[in-house]
């Protein structure tokens, strides 16, 4: 188990020297830790949860109860989120990639952002901050749009309306998103009112927007909350209250192909690396992923073990504050992307958190006499905003 804490430091050299202390303490703890049981990334229908009956609901939980004590990761099917609503955000994410002009994308790059939202060059930012300094290390080679839900919360992106007090990371009280512009890329947001032909050409493609795509995830991400309140001996009510204005980050991510495409190999390292080997920061990431696999997590016994898409299936993954609020009970484990096709590849992870005001205490449920609460209480804003300084190139 990892048991790695993180400092909080002022500049970013000192930040990010934390952060691959971090990185490496959790990479070092995989390797000593012995496999119990077979390392498993599992599929589980959450169609049952849907149901009135508590002990259906139970039911579900226990499943992501031993998933997320064995590797952190599972893939979810039953969610309820209709294909054409999947197929129409990856092709956001091409469009945004492929359509929108350079000097558009520029004008929107995340280094003019407090809160990293906007858009990200490949090389901007290494999720490992070892990389830096690795001399002939090839860019990472995704390149992404971050945008989270404020506006959201005025009745735009959240279907539940939200409670009007969303503060950023670091507690303001403004907005941190950016949007491109609806006439460089007509129907991103979703405000624009479908009038022309022209226009309904992209809908006829079942392009629909961010808004239609955050609001039902961010609803699953509260429905799963309630499983991860009952996985975790919780009432299934325990976390609603820290849900009403919650943090979330939606990326939209493309992968070029490479040009050429390596087999998984433990004895060679790998050149190009998609996304570089990392833990997600938040309690837990909805993600999905275009048919081009690539996503691999790393196993206890220090090896890679591909984790590839799931048809219909979200791949849904415990990250590092949920490991900290249940006092290491729950694993966010190292990941990492490399994109061994010939094909593109997109994905859209959603980084799902409290609201990030909540000041939260190791759950009541995951200390004991023998594993006594290994945190002091922090901020999730706090925490969050600290782990994402480490990795931009400032
Ligand atoms: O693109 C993927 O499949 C994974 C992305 C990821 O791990 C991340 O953005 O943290
Ligand atoms: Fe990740």
């Amino acid at each position: 188990m990892a048991t790695a804490t993180l400092s909080y430091s002022s500049t970013q050299s000192e930040a990010r020297q934390a952060a691959q202390q971090y990185l490496n303490s959790r990479l070092a703890n995989g390797a000593a830790s012995k496999l119990q049981k077979p390392f498993t990334v599992p599929e589980i229908n959450i169609a049952s949860s849907f149901s009135s009956s508590l002990e259906d609901r139970k039911a579900v939980a226990a499943q992501i109860h031993e998933a997320c004590t064995n590797s952190g990761f599972f893939h979810i099917t039953g969610h309820g989120i209709p294909e054409q609503t999947r197929t129409a955000i990856l092709a956001l994410a091409k469009r945004f990639c492929k359509e929108l002009p350079q000097e558009k994308k520029e004008a929107l790059h995340v280094k003019n952002s407090n809160y990293f939202r906007g858009w990200e060059p490949a090389d901007f930012s290494y999720v490992n901050p070892g990389d830096w300094s690795v001399e002939d290390a090839a860019p990472e080679t995704k390149e992404g749009f971050n945008s989270n839900s404020y506006r959201g919360y005025e009745a735009g992106l959240d279907p539940a309306g939200g409670d009007g007090e969303y503060r950023e990371l670091d507690g303001a009280d403004v907005n941190g998103n950016v949007w491109p512009s609806e006439d460089d890329i007509p129907g991103f947001y979703g405000k624009y009112q479908i009038q022309s032909s022209w226009l309904r050409q992209y809908a006829n493609r079942g392009i629909e927007t961010i808004k239609d795509y955050y609001g039902q995830v961010l609803n699953l991400a509260r429905h799963l909350f309630r499983l991860f309140a009952l996985s975790l001996d919780l009432p299934e009510n325990h976390f609603e209250d820290m849900m009403t204005h919650p943090g979330g980050i939606a990326r939209l991510l493309y992968y070029p192909a490479p040009k050429n495409p390596q087999p998984l190999d433990p004895k060679q390292k790998d050149k190009e690396i998609g996304l570089g080997a990392h833990s997600d920061y938040e309690c837990f990431t909805i993600l999905l992923c275009s048919s081009a696999s690539g996503l691999e997590i790393l196993s206890p016994d220090d090896t890679w073990v591909p984790a590839p898409a799931v048809d219909g299936s979200f791949i849904i993954n415990v990250a590092d504050f949920l490991m900290r609020w249940t006092n290491g009970v729950y694993k966010s484990t190292v990941h990492r992307v490399v994109n061994r096709t010939r094909n593109e590849r997109y994905s859209v992870p959603f980084f799902f958190s409290i609201n990030y005001d909540q000041m939260v205490e190791t759950l009541p449920s995951c200390v004991s006499a023998e594993n006594p609460s290994k945190y002091p209480p922090i901020r999730a804003g706090e925490y969050v905003l600290e782990r994402l300084r480490a990795t931009a190139n400032e």
